[in-house]
């Protein structure tokens, strides 16, 4: 019976996003335990099985960061962007293209996916250029933002049926690589794609107020409101402006939504109630 119900909810769904792109950024944080993981790669399996094009954009911010404690360097954060010196360079390349990119594709490989990772760098995909901290003084080092998306490669392994998975990472005009914040490279991604939605999988229940209920259908101006007040600080900044950024050029929704949540990708995808915080242009 339970299967059946959840089939009669599910359907319409499936056909309405059918043949359509869903950008999922899956971040370090809500990557918490195998369990979620190995769940987390059944459900981007079952999209792309029926016959919806997933495309994960991965993070890892808090990989990066146990790492570089074990080689006894602190993580600085400015803005919710790591400061990147050369040293620092080396270990989220490592952390993000090797360790966490190919535990990703090998978790949807394991669920009966086929996973292909790359980062901003293959393919010419990512062409980034430098950025400062908000500040527009300040230096962060090898940090970036997305020049230009080449989406060619993308769309060359949705074709094949195969399942793209992205490490944030660009290269500079000069040829330097950058370390680009995650949510950044999804939310110009889901719009080069003209993805249908974006998703960002954190390890909050979405955006929280003061009293920490969730905050849902939001706008522009709703969001320009709460973090003028404060009410979002941190590494929820990028993710929303990624968001807005998103749905201001043509992404019909971005939500962000509790990655710690077992299946909370297929419950927002297919369910009426979804999960999460909405943001819509309007
Ligand atoms: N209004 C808010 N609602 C929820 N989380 C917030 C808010 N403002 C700041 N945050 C912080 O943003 C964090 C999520 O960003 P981040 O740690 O960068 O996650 P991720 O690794 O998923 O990108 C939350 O854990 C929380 O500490
Ligand atoms: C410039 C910058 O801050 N880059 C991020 C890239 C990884 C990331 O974005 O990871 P999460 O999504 O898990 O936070 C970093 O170095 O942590």
């Amino acid at each position: 019976m339970e299967v059946a119900r959840v089939l009669t909810t599910a359907l319409p769904y499936i056909q309405r996003f059918a043949g359509k792109t869903v950008v999922i950024k899956y971040g370090g944080n809500a990557m918490v335990d195998e369990a979620l993981k190995r769940g987390f790669a059944r459900d981007v399996t079952l999209m792309k099985a029926v016959g919806l094009n997933p495309v994960v954009v991965h993070g890892g911010g808090p990989q990066i960061g146990s790492l570089l404690k074990r080689l006894g360097k602190p993580s600085e954060f400015i803005d919710g962007m790591r400061v990147t010196d050369g040293e620092t360079m080396d270990v989220v390349q490592m952390v993000l293209g090797g360790l966490v990119n190919k535990d990703i594709v090998n978790l949807i490989n394991q669920a009966g996916g086929r996973a292909i990772g790359l980062s901003g760098k293959d393919g010419q995909l990512i062409r980034a250029r430098r950025i400062k901290a908000d500040d527009g003084r300040t230096d962060l080092g090898q940090v970036g933002e997305v020049a230009s998306i080449d989406p060619a490669v993308v769309e060359l392994l949705e074709s094949g049926d195969f399942i793209p998975v992205i490490a944030p990472l660009g290269v500079a005009p000069n040829g330097e690589s950058l370390n680009i914040n995650a949510d950044l490279v999804a939310g110009k991604l889901a719009t080069v794609l003209k993805a249908e939605k974006l998703i960002l999988l954190t390890n909050t229940r979405g955006i929280l107020d003061a009293e920490q209920q969730t905050l849902t259908g939001l706008t522009p101006t709703r969001v320009g409101e709460l973090i003028a007040d404060g009410t979002i600080s941190g590494g929820m900044l990028p993710k929303v402006r990624c968001a807005l950024d998103a749905v201001a050029s043509g992404v019909d929704a971005a939500h962000i939504i509790d990655g710690r949540v077992e299946h909370a990708v297929m419950l927002e995808l297919l369910t009426d109630e979804g999960v999460g915080t909405l943001i819509r242009s309007r």
